[in-house]
């Protein structure tokens, strides 16, 4: 049997729609995996009860399709299904790591990335790997259809979980199909300095190069108190605020010291709209850990 914790992620970043990502340290699935005949899957955990053990139907079922691993397969969930915190992609991240190693395919991390992207394509309908790649990678990481590219930071954030389900495949559903070349321009500005900040372990410059003119404002509808929640953690020091993945948790980038300030403000602003929340506070993370 082989062990493999994959952490949450948030993807997105605002101005990094369906390319840039990041691992959080917390919270995580654990996934437990063994040699069988055919791919059979339990889960427990957090809203195991809404998640499939149907193969066809669990992101680690396609998974151990593609890897040609069939195996029995223990999922304890830590990250909450739907919740905008990666959690299908944390489950097919930790089955590719885990079933590479198990069935011995030496495949490098990298190339794991669009095998684990494989199960997000049957929950989202789209194979979009900005979740995956920081949950196998750990960092932040930038991906594209020539590859992935990956970046140590060190960065303090918070990650606002109210009490609300977004499907990631319903907020698909309302990204809007064209953008202006006014918006595509503030896109990339914008874009450009989050990787710089990345690059440079600078908060402030990755908050500002979180605004997102396009896909982020229309999404804002489907999560009650969105915008109290971004003033708030604004209001309590945050550099930036935007919508994690297609949410709907909230991500904020902390100044140091600045978390807690930041959680409860996020929480509590939630708590007036009605909706109860959880903050977690978090860090950039490392990738998927292999215990034997
Ligand atoms: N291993 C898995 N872990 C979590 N959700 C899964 C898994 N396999 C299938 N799903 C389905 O994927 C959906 C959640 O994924 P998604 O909407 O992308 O949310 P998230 O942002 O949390 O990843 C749920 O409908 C859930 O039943
Ligand atoms: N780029 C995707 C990311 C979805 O992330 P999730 O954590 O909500 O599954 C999107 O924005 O649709």
């Amino acid at each position: 049997m082989l062990t493999v914790r994959a952490p949450a992620t948030s993807a997105n970043l605002g101005s990094g729609f369906d390319v840039f990502g990041v691992a959080l340290d917390r919270p995580a699935d654990i996934v437990r995996v063994e040699k069988a005949e055919r791919t059979t899957i339990e889960v427990t955990g957090v809203g195991a009860r809404y998640i499939p053990e149907d193969p066809e139907r669990n992101t680690v079922g396609a998974v151990a399709e593609a890897l040609d691993a069939p195996a029995h397969i223990r999922i304890d969930k830590g990250v909450r299904p739907a919740s905008g915190l990666g959690s299908s992609a944390a489950s097919a991240a930790a089955a590719a790591v885990a079933l590479n190693e198990l069935y011995d395919r030496g495949h490098t991390r990298e190339e794991l990335v669009p095998v684990a992207a494989e199960g997000e394509a049957v929950v989202s309908g789209d194979a979009h790997a900005d979740n995956v790649a920081p949950a196998i990678l750990g960092g932040f990481t930038v991906v594209t259809d020539d590859g992935v590219t990956s970046v140590d930071a060190d960065l303090p954030l918070v990650a606002c979980l109210p009490d609300i389900v977004v499907s990631t495949r319903d907020a698909r559903g309302v990204v809007p199909e064209r953008v202006s070349m006014t918006d595509l321009v503030a896109t990339v500005g914008n874009a450009a300095t989050l990787v710089a900040g990345m690059a440079r372990n600078d908060a402030r410059l990755v908050g500002r190069g979180m605004d997102d003119p396009v896909v982020t404002p229309a999404r804002a509808a489907l999560i009650d108190g969105y915008d109290a929640v971004c003033e708030a953690a604004r209001e309590a020091g945050a550099h930036g605020v935007t919508i994690s993945g297609a949410g709907p948790a909230v991500l904020a980038v902390c100044r140091p010291g600045g978390r807690r300030d930041v959680a409860t403000a996020m929480v509590d602003a939630f708590e007036a709209t009605g909706t109860e929340a959880v903050a977690y506070l978090s860090r950039v993370g490392e990738g998927s850990t292999v215990y034997r």
